[in-house]
């Protein structure tokens, strides 16, 4: 069996956030910091064997500086590197003079020398990381960043890519956190923590040594060695589970959207659904599934405004007298059962965790009422730290909570989705969910509306031959269902949400989705 693929890997653990090494992996800083350190320290074992009268041997970056330095905070790789050659120095304080005889002094010193290398050389960062980066965040992945160095912040931001990261654990944070630095695996868990995920549904992406041991210890799903200075089995003896000398991004990316996610493409490139019903249901019985708003409702401002027309009203009515018809909705139940009001509907709300239909059906498949206790709580942390922010609207359903900004002016959007974030950081029962200028904290769970449409199709007896089922939506939510419904049914795209889609057809607008719906009815019943 050929070696698999990093995107297999991460397709295979179901990996939801990936964490990345600054400094050898996101930008070429590390050799910068190898120089500084050469620069410091053989300076001073000069000095010092001159003093003793004892030879004076200079430090080796591919042996002294990658097992005694690299990728530890800065005074411990002081500590660490002076241990290797016997030396035991007093501490000193971080507020030493840069070349003091101390632990301190001698980092206060290398830091000297990294910033004015920095300054002469500037700053490049490894293109192939970020298309990465780019990519996986399209594709919904979670991103943070960790460094033990405390350089980090300015570094991202001279190079133009801190908006690239959810989250940023760094030497300064860890310090104030008291977090032990790699290889113990502190700063990654911590990483993992903020952004809500376990480390089981993390991958770790480093190039050092105490690095990948870090990532190993802390028990990640998968931890990447990126072999920048051709040590592959020094990376796998110290835990990387994979190496690579570059991120593959472009014959991987393709093989990921041919292989892992079949048929997406641009939603504007999908042909229309409209006149196509005979085409479509293939002399089959429909069993359609339909998102709401945005679908059955245009978007508006204020998600208490999103009323369903007397019309669509009747054409669903018409409807589901002909076939079966359920809603799957990221609005509550009960809410979204009472905007529709026709009880001859299957519902399904909270993104498909509760579920409800004719003859006092009532079911909750994706067992979110754990993560009540953790909904509560964090409802009430939204309501009270987003209460003075203008247009800022934390909207309860029964199993997530959605963070609504579309009203936010544009300045006070990050101060929302920070807090939001935060918040979300405190409950590992929560994950995050994109959507329509909301951010949504949903359950922790395997599942969505793309499942819930399996349950109801198992439940409700059709999964059978003679059934087609039809699941129309326009937000991110219901890529899950198009997906889920590949190779055995037809998803629509209503309109547009920015990304790649796995739906087959596509219709402009609420108005071609009632079209479609009344020529379908038309078509069921002959
Ligand atoms: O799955 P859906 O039925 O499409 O529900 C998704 C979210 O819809 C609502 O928010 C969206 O529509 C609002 C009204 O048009 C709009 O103001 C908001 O910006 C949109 O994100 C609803 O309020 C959420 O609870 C649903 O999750």
């Amino acid at each position: 069996m050929p070696y698999p693929s990093l995107y297999q890997l991460l397709e295979h653990k179901r990996i939801k956030a990936l964490i990345f090494d600054l400094d050898g992996v996101i930008t070429q800083t590390a050799r910068v910091h190898a120089q500084a350190w050469k620069r410091m320290f053989d300076a001073y074992l000069q000095e010092r064997g001159k003093r003793e009268g004892s030879i004076y041997e200079p430090l080796r970056i591919e042996t002294d500086y990658r097992r005694h330095i690299d990728g530890m905070p800065r005074y411990d790789g002081v500590r660490n590197f002076l241990k290797s050659r016997s030396i035991t120095l007093p501490e000193g304080t971080p507020e030493d003079e840069p070349g003091t005889e101390t632990v301190a002094g001698l980092g206060n010193l290398k830091n000297v020398y990294f910033q004015e290398l920095l300054q002469e050389g500037g700053l490049e960062v490894y293109p192939d990381t970020i298309a990465f980066i780019r990519h996986m965040r399209r594709q919904g992945y979670r991103t943070a960043v960790i460094s033990a160095s405390k350089n980090c912040k300015t570094i991202l931001e001279a190079a133009g890519i801190e908006h690239l990261f959810e989250v940023r654990v760094d030497g300064v944070l860890s310090v104030e956190l008291g977090l032990k630095g790699k290889p113990a695996p502190d700063i990654f868990l911590e990483a993992a923590r903020r952004l809500a995920v376990k480390p089981e549904e993390a991958a770790v992406f480093e190039d050092a040594l105490a690095g990948v041991a870090a990532g190993k210890a802390g028990g990640f799903a998968l931890v990447v060695g990126i072999d920048r200075t051709n040590e592959a089995d020094e990376l796998k003896a110290h835990g990387a589970d994979l190496v690579l000398q570059k991120i593959p991004i472009q014959n991987d990316t393709m093989k990921h959207t041919t292989t892992n996610q079949p048929g997406r493409q641009q939603g504007n490139t999908l042909p229309s659904a409209l006149n196509k019903t005979s085409e479509l249901l293939q002399g089959k019985t429909p069993a359609v599934f339909l998102d709401y708003d945005g679908c059955l409702t245009p978007i508006v401002k204020d998600p208490d405004k999103a009323i369903l027309s007397e019309s669509m009203r009747s054409t669903l009515q018409e409807l589901a007298e002909a076939c079966p018809v359920a809603v799957v909705s990221g609005r509550d139940r009960a809410n979204v059962a009472k905007l529709v009001q026709l009880d001859n509907l299957y519902y399904a709300g909270s993104h498909g965790f509760d579920i409800s239909g004719p003859n006092n059906m009532h079911t909750e498949p994706g067992g979110a009422a754990a993560a009540v206790p953790a909904l509560d709580k964090a409802q009430e942390e939204l309501k009270e730290r987003l209460q003075q922010v203008e247009g800022a609207l934390v909207e309860r359903k029964r199993y997530a909570i959605a963070v609504h900004y579309r009203n936010v002016p544009e300045e006070q959007v990050s101060k929302v989705l920070d807090v939001a974030n935060e918040v979300l950081s405190k409950y590992n029962e929560l994950k995050p969910g994109p959507g329509k200028k909301v951010l949504e904290l949903k359950p922790n769970l395997d599942w969505h509306k793309g499942k819930a449409v399996h349950w109801l199709l198992e439940e409700l007896g059709l999964n059978k031959p003679g059934i087609m089922p039809l699941y129309i939506g326009d937000d991110l939510t219901d890529e899950d269902a198009f997906a889920a419904l590949k190779g055995q049914g037809v998803s629509i795209l209503v309109g547009e949400h920015g990304e790649e889609t796995a739906a087959d057809y596509r219709l402009e607008d609420v108005e071609e989705v009632q079209a479609f719906l009344k020529a379908l009815t038309r078509e069921v019943k002959g």
